[in-house]
């Protein structure tokens, strides 16, 4: 029998894939964006930057930055057929499932659909950075039984993204809160998802293909979904001290507790997270009601005490999605779309340099001859 001895259970440590996009710098704890460091970007920053440093390679002066803008905003329609596919789906699905859905059938969209060039997948990574916020909002609204929502174009690309989710024009403030979340969650090297993208990518498969599968993924508790796993446990929790006890209960009986953790930063705090927390700070002095950031304290205190574990930026990002007003089942679908930038940027970089994803494995199942 052939024996692999060299097999890591979840590719632990093992380097998947060479990359000029991004890099997680465990020793000089830095998360590298093409070269810049994404919390210093994030304090001068906006989404939007990142998206053009990420599809462009350099940061937008402002003749890019205005340029970008009126090109997402030309593109922010998505196709009526998709709005109507949305109004067909079971209402009991999940609306990441719609998301998945109506990105899939955008690729019956694009009339280039065969192009695999630098510049093809360059374009259509714009087409799916303007569309992601109708795709992500109407999706939700149709299996809630709501009358569509348009973009507001006259607000900025994270303030229309956030008024379509609430209805309501946002304020500065929460609008330039919501956008550091996305910008936060914009890239992050090389998780399962991206991981799942680059896989599919490498058959030649196209974009839509590659960010279907990636939706997928994301979905899990165990990745993108747990931002909203630890909304319902913060909701389950009257007060701090309620928290705390919710969470001793659940560790004795040895459960996971979601938005603690990472593969990456498993001794330290992510440093998203503690951006994130800074925001829900001063949402929840906005609002003159620090209940929340309480829990989330405490259970921070707790888990760091009991399994020297830190929060990761699902964590913080749950309470402060639930103080700007949005409902919990888009907070999942709303990491995907500020992911799929990033994503995009994956899929290209896969397409232009690409061997196909075909490992071993280490057979354990009945002997044969
Ligand atoms: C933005 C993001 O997507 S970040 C990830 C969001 N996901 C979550 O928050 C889910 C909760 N966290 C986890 O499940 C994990 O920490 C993961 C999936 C993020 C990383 O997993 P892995 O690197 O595979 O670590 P693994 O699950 O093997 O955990 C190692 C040990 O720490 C424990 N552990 C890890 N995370 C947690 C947690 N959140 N709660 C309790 N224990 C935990 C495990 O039980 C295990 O203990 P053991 O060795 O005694 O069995
Ligand atoms: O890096 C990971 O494994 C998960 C994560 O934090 C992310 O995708 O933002």
């Amino acid at each position: 029998m052939e024996a692999k001895s060299n097999f890591v259970p979840g590719l632990e440590g093992v380097i998947a894939s060479e990359t000029a996009i991004s890099l997680l710098d465990t020793e000089k704890e830095k998360i590298v964006i093409k070269g810049y460091d994404l919390i210093e970007l994030s304090k001068e920053q906006d989404y939007l930057d990142i998206a053009h440093l990420l599809l462009e390679d350099k940061l937008p002066d402002q003749n890019e930055k205005t340029k970008l803008e009126e090109k997402l905003k030309e593109r922010y329609a998505i196709p009526t057929e998709i709005l109507d596919i949305f109004s067909l789906l079971r209402k009991q699905i999940h609306p990441m499932d719609g998301l998945r859905t109506g990105l899939s059938a955008l690729a019956g969209y694009d009339n280039q659909i065969d192009d695999r060039s630098y510049e093809a997948d360059t374009e259509r990574a714009y087409d799916l950075l303007a569309k992601m916020p109708a795709i992500t909002v109407n999706s939700y609204r149709a299996l809630n039984g709501k009358e569509i929502v348009h973009p507001h174009k006259d607000l900025s690309y994270s303030a229309n993204f956030l008024y379509m989710i609430t209805g309501e024009v946002p304020s500065e403030e929460d609008a330039e809160i919501f956008d550091r979340s996305l910008l936060l969650y914009s890239e992050h090297e090389m998780p399962n998802s991206t991981f799942t993208s680059r896989v599919i990518a490498s058959t030649n498969a196209d974009m839509y293909g590659a960010l279907t599968g990636a939706v997928s993924s994301l979905k899990g508790n165990l990745h993108g979904g747990a931002n909203e796993a630890v909304m319902y446990l913060l909701q389950e929790a009257e007060s701090a001290a309620d928290f705390e006890e919710i969470l001793t209960k659940k560790l004795y009986k040895k459960e996971k507790i979601m938005g603690f953790g990472h593969r990456v930063y498993m001794k330290k705090m992510d440093p998203r997270a503690a951006v994130m927390k800074e925001s829900l700070k001063e949402l929840c002095e906005k609002a003159g009601d620090y209940s929340l950031l309480e829990k989330c304290e405490a259970g921070e205190e707790l888990m760091k005490q009991e399994k020297g574990l830190y929060p990761n930026l699902d964590y913080y990002a749950a309470p402060v999605y639930w103080m700007l007003g949005i409902p919990i089942d888009l907070y999942t679908p709303i990491f995907f779309s500020a992911r799929t930038v990033g994503l995009c940027a994956h899929v290209t970089e896969q397409h232009q340099n690409n061997r196909l994803f075909r490992p071993r494995v280490n057979y354990i199942g009945k002997p044969y001859a």
